[in-house]
């Protein structure tokens, strides 16, 4: 008999964007609820209430204190509860909620370390909102959660049907991403992205293309030298273990068909290296998926989008796949365990 998964927990993000609204047009759709999949999102009811309000949908919030979250109903939003430290405006941040953004990741990632919990899905939150708060030290969920589980190394990876894009770097300036590209940090993000691509994806020998820092990978060393001094013998180090990997290829060229057919993810050095590509390719039908975390996180593609908060012309498609994402991983997770024992 197939172990019924434990509850999903999505979290609101920003409440001032698209995220509480993302969450009411979930809870109302029948499609959603059909699916039998257990959810419970985390946040203030009163956020959630107010949002349908906006939306002109029938919602009702059901606050949940127990980790018995119940199957889902069509127009039902269950709800642990964590409460807004300011009322809120759609499409209007405030520093005064930042603290409420961090609670409900705490809460989730609490559930799913504990088991309460098969899997966290993120809903987008503004950066510069909490660090204007105080949190100076935040730079977005990546972080955030790697720093929650204890450990040292995640990476970032954006997949659509079609393509996988992992980052050896995440939210950096871009003056401060030569000094992150080492030794540690490049060779972390390929055994990391191998590792995960096994373990949730079932690829036990992925075939990984990996990108050059510079412009054509250095141009023998005429156009920067991390490629040929710094990636070039990381690689050549995993290869000798056994590891399928190509590159440093010129990122230009890279995204090409002639290499995205052969490899099963590229991994690129820095956020806008690899991201304006995974989004040219499928904004909308994309997840974050953050690896070598202790539990599994997606999230959506997108942001906070506080233009169209409250106005209903938030698409959920994103979201959708971050779910099922989600929903994957952890039957997989679940498989896995199963088979150790
Ligand atoms: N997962 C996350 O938490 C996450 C992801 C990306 C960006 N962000 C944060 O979001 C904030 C705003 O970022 P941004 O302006 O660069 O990007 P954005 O994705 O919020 O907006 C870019 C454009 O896409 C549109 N858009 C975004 N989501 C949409 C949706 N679901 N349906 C229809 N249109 C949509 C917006 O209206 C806007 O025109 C920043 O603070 C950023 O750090 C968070
Ligand atoms: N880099 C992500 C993107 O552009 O979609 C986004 O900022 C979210 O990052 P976190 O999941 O770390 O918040």
């Amino acid at each position: 008999m197939k172990a019924e998964l434990a509850p999903l927990v999505i979290t609101p993000g920003e409440p001032a964007g698209i995220g509480p609204d993302l969450i009411v047009d979930l809870a109302c759709d029948p499609a959603v609820a059909a699916s039998g999949a257990r959810w419970v999102a985390v946040g203030d009811p009163r956020l959630f209430e107010a949002r349908a309000v906006a939306l002109g949908r029938t919602l009702e919030v059901e606050l949940v204190t127990s980790d018995t979250v119940p199957a889902p109903i069509p127009g039902v939003l269950f709800v642990w509860p964590v409460m807004l430290k300011r009322p809120v405006t759609p499409g209007r941040v405030h520093t005064d909620n930042a603290r409420f953004v961090l609670e409900t990741l705490d809460v989730a990632i609490k559930a799913c370390r504990e088991g309460r919990a098969c899997a966290m899905v993120t809903a987008p939150l503004h950066k510069g909102v909490i660090i204007d708060s105080g949190e100076t030290g935040f730079t977005g969920h990546t972080e955030y959660l790697r720093d929650a589980c204890g450990v040292s190394d995640v990476v970032m990876m954006l997949a659509t049907e079609a393509l996988r894009v992992a980052l050896v770097t995440t939210h950096l300036p871009l003056r401060a991403v030569s000094d992150a590209i080492t030794d540690e940090s490049v060779t972390a993000t390929l055994e990391i992205v191998a590792a995960d691509l096994s373990r949730y994806f079932g690829i036990e020998s992925p075939r990984i293309g990996v990108c050059g820092l510079n412009p054509h990978a250095g141009e023998g060393g005429h156009l920067g030298h991390e490629d040929g001094t710094i990636i070039a013998p990381a690689l050549e180090r995993l290869r000798a273990r056994g590891m399928k990997l190509t590159g440093p290829l010129p990122a230009d060229t890279a995204f090409t068909p002639r290499y995205l057919d052969v490899h099963d993810a590229m991994v690129a050095m820095y956020h806008d290296q690899g991201l304006p590509v995974l989004k040219y390719a499928g904004f909308g039908r994309a997840a974050n998926i953050t690896l070598g975390l202790p539990i599994i996180r997606t999230s959506v593609d997108h942001g906070t989008a506080l233009d169209l908060a409250g106005t209903g012309a938030a698409e959920r498609g994103s979201l959708d796949v971050a779910i099922e994402q989600a929903l994957t991983m952890a039957r997989s997770a679940t498989t896995s365990s199963t088979q150790s024992l």
